[in-house]
């Protein structure tokens, strides 16, 4: 048989003499020039045993249990929240009720701030992007009729992590529940913050120092809960390429393995519950390859650089979600093509879990119907399409393997590179994240705006402007919100909420473990601000460096 490059040289070349290839852009999203075809050739020196492995096995190239969807399909967890407790709460059993899963909370913009609905800092936000959350009576009412037992729930928080996570686990001891049977995770992800989606309260030493209490905390006493979902997806929608978004998250998942175990904690005791989190954008090869070199290195990592034993360890369990940076206002509906090739693309990467982007979400949050089409569309993917009956059916393809064989090796370049500037911590302090991102999201714009990369509807095949119904937040809620903070605080016992807040400063100031003192703020019913505002007195504020 000819060599690839005999049959480049005697057939495709005089052929694309008389019939040139196409003028266009074929780089994938992180600036990679694919060839026209792939062939063993193009292996180099991957090993099948080595590099790719059985699914279930060390490096967990094809997916982390052996029987992957076989045995139990992914988590459907559409991430939904809007408005008031009891707005959300409905939304919730509505979304149980069509199928989802697994529930998924976005919190509105102060509460991700950690500030109280009635703050001056939150007039005209609260309950806009997400549900308002300031006190356990919130998380009482966001929860209600949902058996934390027997649902896991997800809930994107980062700068309060450790106080809403302490409200959700006080509400389940308050109804009785079994704390080592409740499931769930919370993003708690603060590097990723300082890199890219800005949502920061402490300077990086506090901040991260608070993430690492999770991990002492919770494999003790919430064991089936993941505290952390290290996530690329905000690196990304902040203009990262696809290497970059898993260089710069892994590099963030091992500062706090590396933090952690500064801490004397075991890796074979927390590492098991740490997990991830991907933006799924459109370019289908590069985002299953991108999955798949994330297990691989992880493991690697994992096992040979940290010393971890446990093979639970050395898993990277994902969820994913579709690209919202890559849906356009113009044409809408077209955005429900993209997000099924994404979503079949996290599939076929072996994601754990999904969240599949409303077409509207350039315009508002989600109507029903739009958020219900999303569901739907992982759905049909799940029971229509066959994908799920076989285990990383993509194994073998020579172009797959060789991508994610790139993919490895320019995120490790990165990773190499991050740790000889010193580290995380250190690229964050530098600017060097920001920077790298920056570039990649002029190179992308550039490529838009000269047409050197299609994005349909938006450069190429516009039209006029199409309606879709769109959900507006009733401004009410905010009313609503006053009121409950007002009685709550009226209500509660003064003194155990005194003592609750001076334990938790007590624990900031000598460095214990935060946790204890936040179930405590929690089951004596202080408020988000108030906690974030004792610690702010002891860690201070941080205040990002300009950069030119
Ligand atoms: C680990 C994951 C990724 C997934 O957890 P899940 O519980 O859903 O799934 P799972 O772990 O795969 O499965 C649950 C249990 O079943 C077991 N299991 C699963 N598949 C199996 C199989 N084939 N054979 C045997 N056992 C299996 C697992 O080991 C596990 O048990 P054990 O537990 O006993 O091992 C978790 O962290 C998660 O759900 N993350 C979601 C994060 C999220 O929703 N984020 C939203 C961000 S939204 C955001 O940031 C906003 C972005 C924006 O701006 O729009």
């Amino acid at each position: 048989m000819k060599t690839k490059n005999e049959w480049m040289q005697s057939v495709y070349l005089p052929a694309a003499q008389k019939f040139p290839e196409r003028k266009y852009n074929f780089k994938n999203l992180s600036d990679m020039d694919p060839e026209p075809i792939y062939t063993a050739d193009d292996l180099g020196d991957w090993d099948e045993e080595r590099d790719l492995g059985y699914p279930g096995e060390f490096p967990y190239t094809r997916g982390v249990q052996p029987s992957v969807y076989r045995g139990k399909l992914w988590t459907m967890r559409m991430f939904a929240g809007f408005g008031s407790a009891e707005q959300t709460n409905e939304r919730f059993h509505a979304l149980l009720k069509a199928g989802q899963t697994g529930l998924s909370t976005a919190f509105d913009l102060p509460t991700l701030m950690g500030y109280d609905s009635d703050h001056p800092f939150s007039k005209g936000e609260v309950g806009k992007c997400g549900v308002a959350v300031s006190s356990l009576a919130d998380m009482e009412i966001l929860f209600r009729g949902i058996d934390p037992e027997q649902v896991t729930t997800s809930m994107t928080i980062n700068s309060p992590a450790n106080a809403i996570w302490a409200m959700y686990i006080a509400n389940a001891q308050k109804q009785g529940k079994d704390l080592t049977k409740i499931g769930g995770t919370i993003q708690n992800d603060i590097l990723k913050e300082y890199i890219a989606q800005k949502e920061f309260i402490f300077p990086p030493a506090p901040g991260v120092k608070l993430v690492i209490d999770t991990f002492e905390w919770g494999p003790r006493v919430v064991p089936k809960f993941n505290f952390i979902s290290v996530s690329g997806y905000h690196i990304r929608e902040a203009g990262a390429t696809g290497v970059q978004e898993l260089a710069f998250t892994l590099a963030d998942g091992f500062h706090y393995v590396e933090k952690a175990l500064e801490r004397g904690l075991d890796i074979d005791e927390f590492a098991p519950r740490i997990s991830f989190f991907w933006d799924i954008h459109n370019d289908f090869f590069e985002e299953i390859a991108k999955l798949r070199a994330a297990r691989r290195i992880w493991a690697r990592q994992m096992r040979d650089r940290y010393g971890a034993k446990n093979p639970k360890s050395w898993m990277l369990r994902t969820h994913s979600q579709t690209a919202g940076v890559s849906l356009p206002a113009q044409q809408p509906l077209n955005n429900i093509a993209r997000v099924a090739i994404q979503a079949l693309a996290a599939v076929l990467g072996g994601t754990q879990s999904l969240h599949t982007d409303a077409y509207d979400e350039a315009l508002a949050l989600p109507t029903e119907e739009a958020a219900t089409i999303a569901l739907r569309t992982q759905q049909i993917i799940a029971y229509e399409t066959g994908v799920a009956g076989v285990v990383d059916p993509l194994a073998g393809s020579y172009y797959v393997e060789r991508l994610t064989n790139d993919i490895e090796a320019a995120a490790m370049g990165y990773i190499e590179q991050i740790r000889a500037l010193g580290g995380v911590e250190a690229g964050i302090d530098s600017g060097f994240f920001q920077l790298e991102m920056a570039e990649a999201a002029y190179r992308y714009q550039r490529e838009v705006e000269t047409k050197d990369r299609i994005v349909v509807g938006v450069n190429d095949f516009v039209q006029d402007a199409v309606e879709v119904p769109i959900q507006l937040i009733d401004p009410e809620v905010e009313r609503v919100q006053e009121a409950r903070l007002a009685q709550v605080r009226r209500e509660r016992d003064p003194e155990r909420a005194e003592a609750a807040l001076d334990a938790l400063r007590d624990a900031a100031v000598t460095g214990a473990n935060t946790m204890p003192a936040f179930l405590e703020c929690a089951h004596a019913y202080t408020t988000l601000g108030e906690q974030m505002d004792t610690l702010k007195r002891v860690y201070g504020e941080y205040v990002e460096p300009v950069l030119v």
